[in-house]
């Protein structure tokens, strides 16, 4: 039984709450351990992981984010510096999976935080487990 930190960037709390429910259930499914840390968004998430890493409690992350763009180009640099954020952990061996919507509107996040839809959430906790796994068989 490994332990996984989800951190979410609560932006948007319906979407947010579904995307958990995915990501939860497949941990549960899998037999592992979580607890849940809140950042105030998707640009937060690298640093709160990478703050996470340095106390050695953890096992594997979950990044949950919902991105919808706006009308500037904000919305590239936190779907972009999130992504490259939690991509340059994950190279550095952190095992994360990654699921920060970054959508054109909420009828696309939707359909991907329900479980019982795209249920990505589920999806970037399959992710995670894989590469703790994938550690695991590596560090043996
Ligand atoms: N517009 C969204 C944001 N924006 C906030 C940033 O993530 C960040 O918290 C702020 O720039 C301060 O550093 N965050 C989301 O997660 N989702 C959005 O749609
Ligand atoms: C993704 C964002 O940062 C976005 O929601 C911000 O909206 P806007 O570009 O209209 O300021």
């Amino acid at each position: 039984m490994a332990k996984f930190l989800i951190v979410e960037a609560r932006f948007y709390d319906h979407l947010n709450d579904l995307m958990i429910k995915g990501v939860t259930a497949e941990l549960k499914r899998s037999g592992h351990e979580f607890e849940v840390l809140t950042v105030p968004g998707a640009l937060e998430i690298p640093g709160a992981i990478s703050l996470a890493v340095e106390s050695g409690e953890f096992d594997g992350y979950v990044a949950v984010g919902v991105v919808i763009r706006g009308e500037t180009y904000h919305f590239e640099i936190v779907a972009g510096e999130s992504a490259r954020g939690i991509m340059a952990l994950t190279m550095d061996g952190v095992a994360i999976g990654n699921g920060i919507l970054t959508v054109e509107n909420e009828a696309q996040a939707l359909t991907r935080a329900k479980p019982d839809e795209k249920d990505k959430g589920g999806e970037a906790a399959k992710a995670a487990i894989a590469l703790y796994e994938l550690g695991q068989r590596f560090a043996a």
